[in-house]
């Protein structure tokens, strides 16, 4: 039976750069990855995002723009995430590190893609060129991806 679950992801770029964190615990741990988490009872999806953007980050942001809608799934588990993906290039405060995250700037073409989760490398060219997107990933584990799709939308 499917059960979705709501989760955030927050991109930070500046000029041909992007902001990621080293996940230092929990779901993705020792993987390089935006910025977000689950959102809670009583707050919006784009509430959710900047909260987790902050207290991962110590970064604010009142322009987040939802880019991409990513739906996982994982064989032999009926819990779907779906995921919002957000991102601005205005902000302020410095990237501090925390208890989930460790940031760091990457250039676009250093973009760290070995450790980082396997679907990142098929929609991450679509974020960088501003184009909206919506996915279907179906994981075997957290490694092997046995299913995809991906398609450029108009709107989300
Ligand atoms: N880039 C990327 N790829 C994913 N792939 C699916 C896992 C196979 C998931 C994902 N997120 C799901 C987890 N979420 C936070 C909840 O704790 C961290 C961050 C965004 N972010």
């Amino acid at each position: 039976s499917m059960m979705k679950k709501l989760l955030t992801l927050v991109l930070i770029t500046r000029p041909n750069q992007v902001l990621l964190g080293m996940k230092k615990r929990g779901f993705g741990q020792g993987r390089w990855n935006g910025f977000g988490g689950k959102v809670e009872k009583g707050e919006t999806i784009l509430e959710a995002a900047k909260r987790e953007l902050f207290e991962e980050s110590s970064l604010k942001s009142d322009d987040l723009k939802e880019i991409g809608l990513i739906d996982f799934e994982f064989v032999g588990d009926p819990q779907i995430l779906e995921v919002h993906v957000f991102t601005t290039s205005k902000f302020e405060g410095e990237p501090t590190e925390s208890s989930e995250m460790r940031p760091q700037w990457f250039n676009v073409k250093d973009i760290p893609f070995d450790t980082m989760w396997p679907d990142d490398h098929l929609w991450f060219p679509l974020f960088l060129s501003g184009t909206k997107f919506k996915g279907y990933f179906l994981f075997e584990g957290h490694d092997k991806i046995l299913k995809q799709t991906l398609d450029k939308v108009d709107s989300l």
